[in-house]
């Protein structure tokens, strides 16, 4: 059996004058060494992409973290200075992607801004620099120089006993996470269940109710530490073991249809 292959949407950058579209190694790089599956990166374009067509052609589909917010007019809201930067591009391929694969059954695995995504795509909206509310913690990245210390673990998140998550993570209860986002769920998605947060009330997981598959979000970023960390690498496994189920169900029909 080949390996699976699950979507990532990429990132809009410029890099020396040039635009690339791109996706940080820590996901694809967790992916395939702990989810064993491969990574088949989407360009980034704000048209031009068909989201079927794509997920006819993958396993599974990965929604990375990005420093760039969900445009505020995917959720009913002005933009302000303080929402940006934004990259319209990713938005157009990540949200119909999170839709699509949510009612075609296919395992989704959405982080950080992924979770924001997916709330925003199934009629949810965001918060931003929600340190600046009373009562709510700094989840911004640590003012420091190295990525390790940027996405070093440092903050108790409450896993409902139950839940998805917890199945994934194979823990329920507190559970230590990085942060790294200014931005955070403010109403939630009716589709959504809220299956962690933090100990000031900030949504840190939820899962798609009623879903067909694999379907969760997660605001913290497991897959920096997917080697090591236990919670991160049963939720990298738990993922790659849907992708896979997936994909041998998918073999199976097709073989049947043939
Ligand atoms: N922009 C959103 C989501 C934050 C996020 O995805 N952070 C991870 C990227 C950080 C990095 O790669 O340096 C927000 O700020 O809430």
């Amino acid at each position: 059996m080949p390996k699976s292959v699950v979507a990532v949407p990429a990132d809009i950058r410029e890099i020396e004058g040039a635009i690339w579209h791109a996706a940080p190694n820590q996901y694809v790089s967790a992916a395939l060494k702990v989810a064993d599956v491969m990574s088949f990166i989407v360009p980034a374009f704000e048209t031009g992409n068909e989201a079927d067509a794509i997920l006819d052609r993958v396993d599974g589909v990965l929604i990375s973290g990005a420093v760039s917010n969900v445009h505020p007019s995917l959720y009913g809201r002005e933009a302000s200075e303080e929402d940006g930067p934004f990259d319209p591009g990713r938005d157009a391929t990540s949200l119909p992607l999170i839709r699509r694969a949510i009612d075609r059954g296919i395992p989704l695995l959405a982080i950080c801004r992924g979770i924001q995504e997916l709330n925003v795509a199934l009629g949810g909206t965001l918060a931003s620099e929600i340190q600046e509310q009373p009562g709510i913690w700094d989840h911004r990245s640590p003012d420091v120089s190295d990525r390790d210390g940027k996405f070093a673990i440092r903050q108790p998140v409450i896993v409902e006993e139950g839940s998805c998550i917890a199945r994934y993570l194979g823990t329920a209860g507190e559970v230590q996470v990085n942060s790294l986002h200014r931005q955070a769920i403010s109403e939630t998605a009716p589709r959504l269940q809220v299956e962690a947060r933090a100990e000031d009330g900030t949504v840190e997981a939820v899962s798609v109710i009623d879903a067909k598959n694999f379907a969760v979000g997660v605001q913290w970023h497991p897959e920096y530490w997917a080697e090591t960390d236990a919670p991160s690498r049963a939720l990298f496994e738990a993922f790659g073991d849907a992708v896979r189920a997936y994909s041998a169900r998918k073999a199976t029909l097709e073989g049947a249809a043939a």
